[in-house]
């Protein structure tokens, strides 16, 4: 059953009531544990659910059910997978206030992005119905009347592990080419942002796909490992931190298992003094304050030439302190709470290191207390811009994962381009200037999966996202993503005699 009204709600009225594991086409509690996690709403500091963290004896169910499911749904012609993706896309987009509303609870985005965040989960889920239908291999001639053709074949059973900044997206952005391409899918969300992901599960079941061919197991690190080492696991796709990708591909790689890398950046945004100014200043606001600032691909490192430093400072504090921040799920906010008490807590660290290190804070950097008495203990601070910043500052260096912009000055595009590019990070990159040539130019120099000209954070799910360096590898969206989600075989075969060398 669908989640009754949500969209009617409130700020502190949400609890979860049903199961939040989702096998075999059913919500279920998990038959063993390893261990409980609680899911906070944000906005207010409440617990909104304690569950249970599925132990191996789940993770194995979920996967054996995924594994039944793709022995029926890995036969179906791509035009059949095509109509039922095409089905659960109209229903995401029918339920995007149910959907955006549970986001806004759960994870404290405001819900005017919230519902854009479902509409890129609808397109991407459209995109991929559309190319199910058109996977193909190819036909080779070869001597003597012989011929070969390539298969593109599913995988088996994929695994998605998810982060907390986008869940029901990245289950979306995960499961559409998985199921496109043939494959069952066993998706763990973070347990920080539970609750959106089994909706997705609800709506595929809806859609007409078999029981168990999307499963939702929950919990942490334990859960996670589980699903990595499991034998009969195909492929994993991780979104999440870089510390977190590089264990789960040295648990993948045991088991010779490709993996798909969706990792975190910081990533540089270079503003000439031959842009479009007012445009630069909203490119370099969607650059670090969608989310609270807790977004992979974020600018946060802001390159002003100096010719318009002043101007552009001064611009983008105005527009910095003009976010309307509080209950996210009014139509007005456009910064709700940062995801728990810990993370808040660090990014003000990172604001007081920035400090003690010869930064000055322009606005914000410190908690923020809304008005309304509900929201007294919800997780807010004011989105921050530095300036007198350093390339060798810790704000600089590191990923803060919230609403803190570095403002950097500089002169010329090579000094620029060399300092954008020193990172070990390379997911994304920005660079705003009128000069067509230019732009192209530093664009091919930029070291970063991802470069917007004249623009920041705008995700076509037709376009393919990913990161270079250790921003990971593999791809969400676009044509491309269809390599990650299958395999190729090569069939040969022979029109004349076997020809032997014995
Ligand atoms: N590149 C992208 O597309 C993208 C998108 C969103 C977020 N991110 C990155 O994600 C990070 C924030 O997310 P987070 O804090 O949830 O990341 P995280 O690495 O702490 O956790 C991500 C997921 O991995 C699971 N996990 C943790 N330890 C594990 C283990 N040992 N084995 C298997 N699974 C394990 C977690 O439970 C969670 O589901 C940031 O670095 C951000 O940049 C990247
Ligand atoms: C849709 N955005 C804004 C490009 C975010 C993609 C996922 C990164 O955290």
């Amino acid at each position: 059953p669908r989640p009754a009204c949500v969209a009617a709600m409130s700020t502190g009225t949400f609890t979860v009531s049903q199961p939040l594991n989702y096998r075999g086409g059913a919500r279920v509690e998990p038959v063993d544990a390893s261990g409980t996690e609680t899911a906070f709403e944000p906005a207010t500091g409440r617990i909104i659910a304690t569950f249970t963290c599925s132990g191996e004896k789940e993770v194995d169910l979920a996967v054996q059910n995924a594994k039944a499911a793709f022995k029926l749904w890995s036969k179906k012609s791509g035009l059949e997978r095509c109509r039922i993706l095409l089905e659960a896309a109209k229903i995401i987009r029918e339920r995007t206030e149910d959907i955006a509303t549970v986001e806004t609870i759960n994870n404290g985005k405001s819900v005017f992005e919230a519902r854009l965040d479902v509409a890129s989960c609808w397109q991407c889920l459209e995109y991929f119905a559309g190319l199910a239908g058109s996977l193909a291999g190819e036909h080779v001639q070869l001597p003597g009347g012989s011929f070969g053709y390539t298969r593109r074949e599913p995988l088996g059973v994929c695994v998605g592990i998810g982060a907390w900044n986008y869940p029901f997206q990245i289950a979306c952005w995960k499961s559409a080419p998985a199921l496109a391409c043939g494959n069952a899918m066993v998706f763990k969300p973070s347990p920080f942002t539970p609750v959106s992901a089994v909706l997705l599960a609800e709506i595929y079941a809806e859609a007409g796909v078999p029981p168990g061919l999307f499963n939702v197991v929950q919990g942490g690190a334990a859960t996670g490992q589980f699903l990595c080492q499991h034998t009969d696991v195909a492929k994993v796709s991780f979104t999440g931190s870089v510390p977190t990708g590089v264990k789960i591909m040295e648990l993948s790689a045991k088991g010779v298992k490709p993996v798909t890398l969706e990792l975190g950046g910081k990533s540089p945004l270079i503003i000439f003094s031959d842009c479009d100014l007012e445009n630069a200043v909203r490119g370099a606001m969607m650059a670090n304050f969608l989310t609270q600032g807790q977004v992979c691909c974020n600018g946060t490192r802001v390159f002003v030439q100096r010719a318009i430093l002043d101007k552009f400072t001064e611009e983008v504090v105005e527009q910095t302190q003009k976010i309307k921040i509080g209950d996210p799920l009014l139509e007005d906010t456009r910064m709700g709470p940062l995801i728990n008490r810990p993370h808040l807590e660090r990014v003000l660290g990172f604001v007081k290191s920035a400090k003690q290190q010869g930064a000055r804070v322009l606005c914000g950097g410190d908690p923020y207390v809304p008005q309304d008495p509900k929201l007294k203990d919800g997780y807010y601070m004011r989105p921050c811009v530095l300036t007198d910043c350093r390339d060798d500052m810790t704000c600089v260096r590191e990923e803060i994962f919230g609403p803190v912009m570095s403002i950097l000055p500089f002169d010329t595009e090579a000094e620029v381009l060399e300092r954008a590019n020193d990172t070990t990070f390379g997911l994304a990159a920005g660079v705003f200037t009128r000069d067509i040539q230019r732009a192209h130019r530093v664009a091919a120099e930029l070291q970063a999966g991802t470069c917007f000209i004249n623009n920041y954070n705008v995700s076509p799910v037709e376009l393919p996202f990913g990161g270079y360096k250790k921003s990971g590898f593999g791809r969400e969206n676009g044509r491309v993503t269809i390599e990650y989600y299958s395999q190729l075989k090569t069939v040969y075969v022979e029109m004349g005699d076997v020809e032997t060398v014995f």
